[in-house]
């Protein structure tokens, strides 16, 4: 079962731009900065207590960051939610008739493992599914 919003994803243009405006909107720096090539993208996390903000920005024209935003424009993009055991919520939400876009777990940011559900199961809403890799 997913336990709590792991964080909230947010399409921007600029890293450099938005970095700058979450500091002075959220009052603290982004505790790191990741590149997930496999994504086409390159993140930006703030953390106040157990809230999360990811800062995403394309690297490349084919991301689906790029799509968005050309489509769309900058704003939220997705909500992640914490599970415990993404291989067994996988196959929960399928026995609930969603349709992963990915079956496998797929490496993401912030030592995750994730999926994602189209948003048209989702009322609009791209959601992804994190688990936290434990060191093995
Ligand atoms: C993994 C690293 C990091 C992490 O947290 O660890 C990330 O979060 S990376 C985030 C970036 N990666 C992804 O978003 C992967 C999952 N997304 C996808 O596979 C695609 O973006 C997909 C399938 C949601 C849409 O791709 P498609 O090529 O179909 O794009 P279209 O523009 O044609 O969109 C089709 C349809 O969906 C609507 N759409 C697209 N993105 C979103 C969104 N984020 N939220 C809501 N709706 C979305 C789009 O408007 C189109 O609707 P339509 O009514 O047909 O215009
Ligand atoms: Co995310």
């Amino acid at each position: 079962m997913m336990t709590n919003v792991e964080h909230i994803g947010i399409a921007v243009k600029s890293l450099a731009v938005s970095n700058d405006l979450f500091t002075r909107l959220l009052g603290c720096n982004p505790y790191k900065s990741e590149a997930v090539a496999s994504e086409g993208v390159t993140t930006s996390f703030f953390k106040i207590n157990q809230t999360k903000i990811e800062l995403l920005e394309a690297t490349n024209p084919d991301s689906p960051i790029a799509k968005f935003l050309e489509k769309k424009g900058e704003g939220i993009h997705h909500i992640a939610f914490e599970v415990a055991d993404i291989y067994a919520e996988i196959e929960r939400l399928k026995g609930e008739g969603f349709t992963p876009l990915n079956e496998t777990p797929k490496r993401g940011a912030d030592n995750k493992l994730v999926c994602f559900l189209h948003p048209k199961e989702t009322n609009g809403v791209l959601v992804e599914l994190c688990q936290e890799i434990k060191p093995s």
